[in-house]
């Protein structure tokens, strides 16, 4: 396939090399010092088939757009948008558009995101557990929940019937103890810790004991690889995609 990478930090360098591994070939690689080159004319010329956003949360929207506008599918990581996701599936519902996003492409978190799932469900039964997630990520991140936080707790509040929204807390590992948090809130604590790829729990927590549910990624290998089966997977397809639709999860 000819891959067109938008966003050429940490991510956009280890996809390149999965890619051109995988035998994809790499036909446009945008970045700071080439943002004019993110046109659909350019998409067209080098007749990129799918581009692979790994950008910034304030760079995503635009880029997107330029992909609808030349008519390729687009593979988008970058969080910190999230607002913004039904507008962007009404687009691709209305046009023929395809666009898959996910928070996290790694095959663990895709399977986290399952149980997580299953678990506030069956939680339901022991209302005496108080439930928390907590994300841990490098210095460097601009947004905050992560991407991953946000749809854990989105898959907690859709199966658990206390909790309705999130609230995120942004500390310095100072105790959270203190901070006002309703009933039906579900707290999101960030850390910022240096050269963590991330980290992410969510915790159980009774006055007899603790069930803590973690995925810890040791590098971003995870995260690059599922974003490039993800541009497989989207060829010929039409639509909104999220990663959930890629992996399989029947036992
Ligand atoms: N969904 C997933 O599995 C994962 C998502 N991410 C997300 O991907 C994004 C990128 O992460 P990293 O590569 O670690 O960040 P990074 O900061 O290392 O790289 C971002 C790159 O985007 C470039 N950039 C700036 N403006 C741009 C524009 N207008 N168009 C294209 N590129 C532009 C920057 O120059 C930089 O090189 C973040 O939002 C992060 O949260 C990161 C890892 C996994
Ligand atoms: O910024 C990162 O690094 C990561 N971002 C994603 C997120 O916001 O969840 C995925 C992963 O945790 C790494």
């Amino acid at each position: 396939m000819k891959i067109a990478l938008s966003g050429y930090g940490k991510m956009g360098k280890i996809i390149e090399k999965i890619a051109l591994d995988r035998k994809h070939e790499v036909v446009l690689i945008i970045d700071h010092n080439n943002l004019d080159d993110m046109t659909a004319e350019k998409l067209k010329e080098v007749e990129a088939e799918v581009v692979i956003e790994f950008s910034t949360p304030h760079s995503v929207l635009d880029n997107i757009q330029v992909c609808f506008e030349a008519g390729v599918p687009v593979v988008v990581g970058t969080t910190g948008w999230y607002e913004h996701i039904d507008e962007l599936k009404e687009i691709c519902e209305d046009t023929d558009n395809a666009m898959l996003y996910a928070s996290n492409f790694s095959v663990g978190v895709n399977i986290f995101f399952h149980v997580n799932k299953v678990l506030a469900k069956l939680m339901n039964n022991y209302p005496y557990y108080e439930v928390q997630v907590e994300e841990i990520h490098h210095t460097q991140k601009l947004d905050s929940p992560s991407g991953t936080a946000i749809t854990i707790a989105e898959g907690i509040i859709d199966n658990l019937e206390t909790k309705s929204e999130w609230k995120n807390v942004l500390t310095d590992g100072h105790d959270v103890a203190g901070e006002v948090v309703k009933n039906n809130q579900l707290l999101i604590e960030s850390l910022r810790v240096e050269n963590v790829p991330g980290t992410h729990t969510v915790m159980y927590d009774s006055e007899v004991d603790s069930i803590e549910f973690k995925h810890t990624a040791h590098n971003r290998n995870g995260f690059a690889l599922g974003a490039v089966l993800a541009a497989e997977w989207l060829q010929n397809k039409n639509g909104f995609y999220s990663a959930q639709d890629m992996f399989r999860f029947d036992i």
